[in-house]
């Protein structure tokens, strides 16, 4: 029996309003010292002045910074401001919770994740995408001890990001197949269960697509505990297989040569769509819901021009070239990209 350890959050809680108990479930974590408050120039607002109000309540000695990329300096900035911390809290979008969370690894810290969108499934996962000279990379991190999702708050961020964060949940459909694929050809190793959880919560994602409407709690709800569902299976798996594939290349891919990339899920969800149907499974199931779900579906409506798509597709076997996906070791020829953007309706 080879030696794990999984690590998972101790506690989760989601719910309108649970923002204004983020200084009690931190005294009923025993979490105790001075603690750092992680926002981005938008989120501060939003969600971090609560957080900070929330916290002087239960007479804790706060401090904050606002970091505007997910860049290794943002990450070395904070982790120059907590060394007198034991506790940090990332309170925001995928970015700045990913500065909040390699940062504390590194320092050696709690981390408590305090999402102000749904729209990433780094919320509670143990990697941290971290952008360096060569593009973006997924780091390894220690995923955070709670989370505390304020489904008020996320239900009414821009729509966009919630339909950009059921495109990173359904990405777990072609993810998956990439590892069973690479588990037959190359005997890497596969967790069934972890499989099973990424599978499970995309498929109740996608049977629940009609009920995810803009402004209502319940929907924010329902893909914020997907998401987080997502970050446990990448714990599970010690590997963030479960949730990146080759429809991840595609948009790492596309993070690198798009003058303007569009959010990371609605990039993976329009590469769910292309990398389905190189599976040669249901394309159009995929594509009519991320339709539903009002998701971009083609390059048009990520804002990206045909031939960043096709670059992006040709690149994508090299970003994390280890990762055996459908896209295999040579990856797609300009003939062959520009067909599947076509055929799929993404161009
Ligand atoms: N670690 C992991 O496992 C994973 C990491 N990621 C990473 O996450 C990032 C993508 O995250 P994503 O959230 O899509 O992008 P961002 O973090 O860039 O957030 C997008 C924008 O939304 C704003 N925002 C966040 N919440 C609200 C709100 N409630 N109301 C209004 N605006 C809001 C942010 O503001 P502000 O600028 O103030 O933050 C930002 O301007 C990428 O860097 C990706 O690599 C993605 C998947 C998994
Ligand atoms: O985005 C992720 C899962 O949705 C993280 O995956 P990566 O390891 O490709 O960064
Ligand atoms: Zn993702």
């Amino acid at each position: 029996m080879d030696a794990r350890k999984i690590q998972l959050p101790r506690e989760i809680h989601t719910g309108a309003g649970m923002i204004k108990e983020t200084g009690k479930i931190c005294r009923n974590l025993r979490l105790d010292g001075d603690v750092m408050v992680v926002t981005g120039p938008n989120t501060r607002k939003i969600g971090g002045d609560a957080v900070i109000e929330s916290l002087l309540e239960e007479d804790y000695n706060v401090n904050d910074i606002t970091i505007d990329n997910p860049s290794k300096s943002s990450v070395e900035a904070v982790q120059d401001e907590i060394k007198q911390c034991s506790l940090v809290l990332g309170v925001g979008g995928g970015k700045v919770i990913d500065v909040a969370k390699l940062a504390s690894t590194r320092a050696a810290v709690n981390f408590i994740s305090v999402p102000t969108a749904a729209s990433h499934d780094g919320i509670a996962s143990p990697r941290a995408s971290i952008k360096d000279e060569g593009g973006n990379v997924s780091l390894k991190a220690e995923p955070p001890i709670g989370v505390i999702a304020d489904t008020e708050i996320i239900s009414k961020a821009p729509f966009r990001l919630l339909a950009a964060g059921c495109g990173d949940i359904v990405s777990n459909y072609t993810a998956i197949l990439d590892w069973k694929l690479a588990h037959r050809l190359l005997d890497i190793d596969y967790s069934d269960s972890a499989a099973a959880l990424s599978e499970m919560t995309a498929k109740m994602t996608i049977n629940s697509a009609d009920a995810i409407k803009e402004g209502l709690t319940e929907s924010a709800g329902l893909v914020v505990k997907a998401l987080i569902s997502s970050g446990i299976a990448i714990s599970i798996a010690g590997t963030s297989r479960p949730a990146s594939g080759s429809e991840h290349k595609f948009s790492h891919a596309l993070d690198i040569v798009a003058p303007k990339p569009a959010l990371h899920g609605e990039q993976c969800g329009v590469g769910t769509i292309m990398m389905m149907y190189l599976h040669g499974g249901d394309w159009k199931f995929i594509r009519d819901t991320l339709k539903v779900i009002k998701a971009p579906t083609t390059a048009y409506e990520m804002g990206i021009e045909p031939e960043y798509i096709i670059e992006a597709l040709q690149m994508a076997h090299t970003i994390r070239s280890e990762r055996y996906t459908i896209l295999g070791d040579r990856g797609l020829t300009h003939e062959s990209a520009r067909v599947l953007a076509e055929k799929t309706g993404v161009i």
